[in-house]
């Protein structure tokens, strides 16, 4: 007699990670999912759960299906039976069991790989003679992609005597994992050697296309604005214009994925049951991840009324890589009733249509939308402003730049006959700073008190001064923060270095802006009266703080604050963000400083631009004030008056 098939379950690609370390016998002596005290852990539906606990079997399946393990209830977590290993993805071949690895590559010395290689890096390895480089490739792990880590490690591998073998440690964000790092490096390298790269050094120029690759340019990256309210409060009518203004703008692939079209195709037959719906927002949210994946843009407008789906999508459109802009349509069911364009109001309340939203079936009000629209009372052209600058300002796209370009940028375009001359003339002594205030600030936006973040690099002349002048560039003239910079060795009255200066006009910062700048030494007074102090490296934190200890809860390193603003509740924005940020922030020394690009040729200054983009895009969101304490200027950013 044939058995049932068992259930199945494809676990998440962290437990697929985690899965492959149990079975290869890298975890060893961890042998199963959720044993005491182990981050490999597997979560499972509950009614897979009582099945498992009825003594029965779930097998688990990858992404395709294929069965990978079966597993099983045990006393102390579940039991891992292997079935077949994982055969797809990129550099499979390089997925290497410790016992393989001993048998091929015993008597080398091993280093883990978890980034891009520096110049530093590389001289160190041919020290160390043959060696294995385990690239540790779980989710999370690597600073870069997977597959972009496994590329630029091979191509060093190439250079030098070394093999690399691909590792599926994963980030279990767990205080277990800095154990289980040194039990599966050793399961790999056993009695030999494990050498940590050292900290530093400049990234290797061979290594720059992939390091491009890696980190597209916000104006670069795919994208997914999605539209949530509820029916009737002009999702659609403006989502379409932002689609016309979007083609006008070009240079972007688009796709729409309005919400009554999605359900005359992709989700036909789904009902207006929560389940259903749900369904529906994780059909538009795969579909547009994956437009996303492929560096295009996704406009997204069904109700989505569930703040756990709309979750759902956020994650899925990060997993690929892509960037998640969510827009609340907030008009007020009384102004959305009082439209009725379609008549669905009026049927909904005479119970004509069950489950109507905003009537018979919930609308959960997002927390987390980048910008809030109310159309009452307003056209659509005014509505639209809304979040077009909302867009400018988050740096993705600039749609009131008057003309588009290949490289558009983000925020004031066109740079000047100045910047041509700044770039000839090289970094020779600038003007007088125009309005030096005690703050440190260089300029000032009105009355009320503004939160004061101050950027600390070397010289001030190419880090801080592009974090100062982009932030400002990105958060507006009235953005209620100053962005002041400075050098632990700064220089006194020095311009933007040259190829920074190249670097910021091509992203749109202002010849004036960038004319303007004069370097200055850091000083006691400036960090005393900064509320925020973001550096560049790990010792210019630690040269701060040594200057003025007192400093410790308001300075960090830009990647550490960046980390850090994750960790607090969503609410707090602002001066409070920066106090609760002071107590609980995150390390510094697994973050990467932000390599100084001086002398370094274009490349480098990009890959610096990049990376300090992509911070100052997550940290400028959380300083300013939240999209639903904005009503007609969603630039706006809270003044710290407290
Ligand atoms: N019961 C009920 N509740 C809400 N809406 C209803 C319902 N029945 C039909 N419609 C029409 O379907 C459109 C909403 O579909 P969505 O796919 O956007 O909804 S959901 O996100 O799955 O909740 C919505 O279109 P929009 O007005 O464009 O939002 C309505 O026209
Ligand atoms: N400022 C505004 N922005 C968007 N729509 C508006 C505005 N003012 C009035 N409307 C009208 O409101 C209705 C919104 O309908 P629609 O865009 O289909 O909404 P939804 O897609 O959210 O159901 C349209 O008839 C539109 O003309």
């Amino acid at each position: 007699m044939s058995r049932p098939p068992l259930p199945q379950h494809c676990p998440t690609q962290r437990e697929l990670d985690d899965l492959e370390l149990l079975t290869s016998g890298a975890a060893d002596p961890i042998r199963g999912f959720n044993e005491p005290g182990s981050p490999l852990t597997l979560s499972l539906p509950d009614e897979l759960l009582t099945h498992l606990d009825e003594g029965n079997e779930v097998e688990l399946v990858d992404p395709e299906g294929l069965p990978l393990a079966r597993v099983s209830s045990v006393l102390r977590g579940v039991a891992v039976t292997p079935l077949t290993h994982a055969q797809h993805g990129p550099f499979r071949r390089l997925h290497l069991s410790p016992a393989a690895v001993r048998e091929q590559y015993a008597g080398r010395t091993f280093v883990p790989v978890t980034d891009l290689m520096t110049d530093v890096q590389v001289e160190q390895l041919r020290g160390l003679g043959p060696v294995v480089l385990l690239a540790l490739v779980g989710t999370g792990t690597p600073a870069v992609s997977p597959v972009g880590l496994l590329r630029a490690t091979l191509r060093v591998a190439e250079a030098i005597d070394a093999e690399v073998v691909a590792v599926p440690l994963a980030d279990h964000g767990s205080l277990a994992d800095p154990a289980l790092r040194i039990s599966v490096l050793t399961s790999y390298a056993d009695s030999d050697p494990v050498v940590e790269l050292a900290y530093g050094g400049h990234l290797l120029p061979g290594l720059a296309d992939i390091a491009e690759a890696e980190r597209p340019r916000l104006d670069q990256q795919g994208l997914v604005l999605f539209f949530t309210g509820l029916s009737g409060s002009g999702k659609s009518t403006l989502a379409q214009a932002l689609m016309d203004r979007l083609l006008e703008h070009g240079g972007r692939s688009l796709t729409s994925l309005d919400g009554d079209v999605v359900r005359r195709n992709l989700s036909a037959g789904l009902t207006f049951s929560k389940e259903d719906r749900e369904t529906n927002i994780r059909r538009i949210g795969w579909v547009a991840a994956e437009i996303s994946r492929h560096g295009g843009i996704a406009v997204c407008s069904p109700i989505a009324p569930f703040d756990e789906t709309r979750q759902q999508v956020r994650a899925m459109v990060d997993q690929a890589g892509g960037a998640f802009f969510l827009v609340h349509v907030a008009t007020p069911l009384e102004e959305c009733e009082r439209r009725d364009r379609k008549g669905l109001y009026a049927k909904a309340r005479r119970g004509e249509i069950p489950e109507f939203t905003g009537i018979s079936s919930p609308y959960e009000e997002p927390q987390d939308a980048d910008v809030r629209v109310d159309t009452t009372g307003r056209t659509i052209e005014e509505a639209l402003e809304d979040v077009v600058l909302a867009l400018r300002t988050a740096g993705y796209v600039d749609l009131t730049a008057p003309e588009p370009t290949a490289t558009a940028a983000p925020a004031d375009p066109a740079p000047g006959p100045e910047i041509a001359e700044i770039v000839a003339a090289g970094p020779d002594v600038a003007p007088e700073p125009v309005d030096e205030e005690p703050s440190g600030a260089r300029t000032t936006t009105g009355g009320t008190r503004s939160l004061r973040v101050l950027f600390v690099c070397t010289a001030n002349i190419c880090r801080s001064p592009y974090m100062e002048l982009r932030s400002r560039a990105l958060a507006g003239a009235d953005s209620g923060i100053e962005f002041a910079s400075a050098g632990t060795h700064g220089f006194n009255a020095h311009r933007v270095d040259r190829t920074m200066a190249e670097v910021l006009s091509e992203r749109g910062v202002s010849a004036d802006l960038v004319n303007g700048f004069a370097s200055r030494p850091l000083t006691d007074d400036l960090i005393e009266a900064a509320d925020l102090v973001l550096t560049a490296e790990a010792s210019h934190r630690q040269f701060v703080l040594e200057e003025v200890p007192g400093a410790f809860r308001k300075a960090f390193t830009l990647a550490q604050f960046a980390e850090s603003v994750e960790r607090v509740d969503a609410d707090l924005h602002g001066a409070e963000l920066v106090t609760a940020v002071g107590h609980r922030r995150a390390g510094t020394a697994e973050h990467h400083d932000i390599r100084d690009p001086y002398r370094r040729g274009k490349a480098a200054a990009e890959v610096s631009a990049d990376q300090i983009d992509a911070l100052l895009q997550s940290v400028l969101r959380r300083l300013a004030q939240p999209a639903t304490a904005r009503t007609s200027a969603p630039t706006s950013v809270q003044t710290g008056d407290e």
